[in-house]
């Protein structure tokens, strides 16, 4: 990252209006959504949009960030800033990666390695999903020297976890993010109502089928018979038999930092760092799994103190804008991921839609953090919120 601060994207939009430029995306990243909506058909704008069940939990999300106010403090020199932060053993440019979302090619025919590019182009860790429509290795090539982290799901067949694993190494990943929950697929109406669902049709299979471990379980080779080389990865991608003992296998096999995510109660957090974890993601996984669930952000100041300084705490789920990234530090992340508004980018303008997005709510960010006192992500704290007044959510 060049000198100077996030904040100054604001400038440089300014400074383009002078030429007639507007940007071609809204700074206000909440209208994505509905601007996805109009451009894609309903299915795959549904398929990122969608929750589980009446998307009680979506809401649950925004209403528990929401209802933490922040309370901006003066003259408290803000004029340097630094928003680098140490993350399991690298520093970041800013307490930001951009979460696994399976399956972009139903929103930009460039997909993962597009988001791969435009974070790796400003510093910002790219969690690569293991559900990704492009091989784990060709989008490794794309973060050239950024920060690399893959995303297991966890699946049934061993020895295609193992052989994940191997590929990951070997291409360069250094972060292993083990997502918990998601051994089976939530109640997602918007999907079943258009009998919408990608998979079916081989998209976010890139790593599967392009895995040793996962054709020599099949009777015929993927080119021969795709449906049942999809039907055997909807067999084995998720594992609801598994339970916290099972862990060892990838603590023994994974030499790197993991993070368990998907983790919502203290008890989880605790049992994670006791199995030798690095880290969990706060995350209802943007509401896609449990209708019903507590937003996420309500989970984070009880998982932060059971974590204490044994485990390094990521949130995710309901992060729309740059008081939002503030909220989730005060209440004890030490960095926050990423997921549907880069979609969004991503789907409206490629890499550079990623990069407008990624540079808006890190602008934003930043401006939040220095309004309200501070020079540097580490001294926010729950005192520098405030409950928002009762009925006002
Ligand atoms: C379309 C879509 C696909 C996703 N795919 C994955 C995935 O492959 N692996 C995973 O761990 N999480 C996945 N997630 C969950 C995200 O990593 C993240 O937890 C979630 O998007 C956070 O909620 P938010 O986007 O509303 O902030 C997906 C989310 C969406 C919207
Ligand atoms: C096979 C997993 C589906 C990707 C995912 O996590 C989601 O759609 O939420």
């Amino acid at each position: 990252m060049a000198p100077g601060h996030w904040a100054d994207f604001q400038y440089e939009i300014y400074l383009n209006g002078l030429t007639g430029a507007v940007p071609r995306l809204p700074a206000d990243l909440t209208r994505l959504e509905a601007m996805v909506e109009q451009r894609l058909g309903p299915g795959p704008a549904g398929y990122v949009a969608g929750g589980a069940g009446d998307g009680s939990a979506i809401r649950a999300n925004r209403a528990a960030l929401e209802r933490h106010r922040i309370v901006p403090r003066m003259l408290r020199d803000v004029a340097e800033r630094d928003l680098t932060t140490e993350l399991l053993g690298a520093t970041l440019p800013a307490p930001l990666a951009l979460a696994p979302v399976g399956i972009l090619s139903i929103l930009h025919p460039e997909a993962e390695t597009a988001a791969a590019r435009a974070a790796a182009a400003r510093g910002v860790p790219y969690i690569l999903s293991s559900a990704s429509s492009t091989p784990l290795e060709a989008v490794a090539e794309a973060m050239g020297g950024a920060e690399r982290w893959f995303q297991l799901y966890w699946g049934k067949d061993r020895e295609v976890t193992r052989s994940f694993l191997d590929r990951a190494r070997a291409a360069g990943y250094r972060v292993l993010v083990v997502t918990l929950d998601t051994p089976l697929l939530g109640w997602r109406p918007r999907d079943l109502d258009q009998a919408y669902l990608p998979f079916l049709r081989g998209v976010g299979t890139a790593n599967y089928f392009s895995d040793p471990a996962f054709r020599a379980g099949l009777a015929k080779p993927v080119e021969e018979d795709p449906d049942a080389a999809v039907l055997h990865f909807v067999q084995l991608f998720g594992d609801p038999g598994k339970t916290w003992p099972d862990l060892a296998f990838l603590r023994e096999h994974w030499e790197g930092p993991i993070v368990l995510k998907g983790v919502l109660h203290p008890d989880d957090a605790r049992r994670a760092a006791e199995a030798g974890m690095d880290g969990v993601v706060v995350s209802n996984h943007g509401g896609r799994q449990v209708a019903g669930s507590l937003g996420a952000a309500d989970a984070l100041p009880a998982v932060a103190a059971a974590a204490g300084d044994r485990l390094t705490v990521l949130f995710d789920s309901g992060v729309r804008t740059g008081a939002d990234v503030f909220r989730a530090l005060a209440l004890g992340a030490r960095a926050v991921l990423l997921g549907r508004p880069y979609a969004y980018g991503l789907a409206l303008d490629g890499q550079a839609g990623v990069d407008h997005v990624l540079r808006s709510l890190l602008a934003e960010f930043d401006l939040t953090l220095a309004l309200s006192g501070h020079a540097t992500p580490a001294t926010v704290t729950a005192e520098d919120l405030a409950p928002a007044p009762p009925g006002t959510t």
